[in-house]
C-alpha cells in the first residue's frame, strides 16, 4: 500500500484499474479489505482508490483527539497527492459520516457520492451515552470484546451462519484496529452533527444504499431524503455489510448509479 503524510497521521491507500476515479471508504474498526469482493470489479472499467481511515487497517493515528471532519481531510490529502481534481466518493457506515462532512467542506471535487448503510441524522442521547460506554469499555478490556460484540450486529443472521470466512475476516480486521484510534473515532462519531441539509443538496447526486436486515443503520435511517437528485437502492437478504454479504448486488447498484451518471 502507498501512504502519505498527513500532519501527524501516515493514511494509507491502494489504487487499481484506470478510468473515471472512484474512491471508498470503509466503516468503523474496517480497513480496505471490506472491498475485496468489489473494487477489483469496478477496477475493470474505473481507477479505483481505497483508503484506511486514520487508526485502521495500515493507516496510523497521533493520540490526539480528532474530528469527523479531520477524517474528510485526510480523503482531501489523499487524492490531492493523487492530482485527481474531481471524483465519486463512497462511504460505507462511518465512511459515509466522513463522506457528509466532505460533502460539506469540499463539494466541488464531488461529481457524486454514495452513502453505503450509513445515515445523515446525529446520534441520538442514547446512541452517544453508548459511544462513551463503549470507549470507556475498550479502554479497559482492549479491542477485542469489544469487536466479539459488534461482529453479530454487522452481518444478518443468516450471513453469520453461512459466510462464516466473511465474518472472521471481518473480525480479525477490527482486532487489528488501535485501540486508542478506535476510542477517538467513537468520540468523533458521537460529536458529528445532523447533516440532513447536507443530504438535501441538489447540485450533487446521491447513491443511499440500505439493507433491508441492517441491525445498525435502518432504511428509514439510511433514506431521509427522497428527491430527484438522490437515488435509494435496499440491498435483499444484507445486513450492514452488503460489500461482504451481497456484493453483486452492490457492484450492480453502483454501475446502475454511475451510469445514470454518465448520461
Ligand atoms: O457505529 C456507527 O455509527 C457506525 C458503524 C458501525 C459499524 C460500522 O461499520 O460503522
Amino acid at each position: 500500500m502507498k501512504k502519505i503524510k498527513v500532519g501527524p497521521n501516515d493514511i494509507a491507500f491502494k489504487e487499481m484499474g484506470e478510468g473515471e476515479a472512484i474512491v471508498f471508504l470503509h466503516g468503523f474498526c474496517g480497513s480496505v479489505t471490506y472491498w475485496d469482493k468489489v473494487a477489483p470489479v469496478l477496477s475493470s472499467d474505473y481507477h479505483v482508490i481505497l483508503i484506511d481511515l486514520r487508526g485502521h487497517g495500515n493507516s496510523k493515528a497521533s493520540d490526539a483527539p480528532f474530528t469527523i471532519d479531520d477524517m474528510a481531510k485526510d480523503i482531501k490529502e489523499v487524492l490531492e497527492s493523487l492530482q485527481i481534481g474531481q471524483f465519486y466518493l463512497f462511504g460505507h457506515s462511518l465512511g459515509g459520516y466522513i463522506t457528509l462532512s466532505f460533502v460539506e467542506h469540499y463539494p466541488e471535487k464531488l461529481k457524486g457520492y454514495g452513502l453505503i448503510h450509513s445515515t445523515a441524522f446525529p446520534d441520538s442521547e442514547e446512541a452517544k451515552e453508548g459511544r462513551i460506554n463503549s470507549a470507556k469499555s475498550i479502554e479497559k478490556n482492549g479491542i477485542q470484546p469489544f469487536i466479539d460484540g459488534l461482529i453479530p450486529k454487522l452481518f444478518s443472521d443468516d450471513s453469520l451462519l453461512n459466510l462464516k470466512e466473511e465474518v472472521e475476516s471481518t473480525r480479525k480486521v477490527g482486532y487489528s484496529t488501535d485501540s486508542k484510534a478506535a476510542q477517538q473515532t467513537l468520540l468523533a462519531m458521537k460529536a458529528r452533527p445532523d447533516r440532513t441539509t447536507v443530504l438535501e443538496n441538489k447540485s450533487i447526486p446521491v447513491l443511499l444504499v440500505a439493507g433491508d436486515q441492517d441491525k445498525i443503520i435502518s432504511v428509514d435511517k439510511a433514506f431521509s431524503v427522497e428527491e430527484n437528485h438522490v437515488v435509494t437502492k435496499i440491498i435483499a437478504e444484507s445486513g450492514h455489510m452488503s460489500m461482504l454479504e451481497k456484493p453483486d448486488s452492490l457492484i450492480k447498484a453502483i454501475r446502475e448509479f454511475l451510469h445514470i451518471e454518465k448520461n
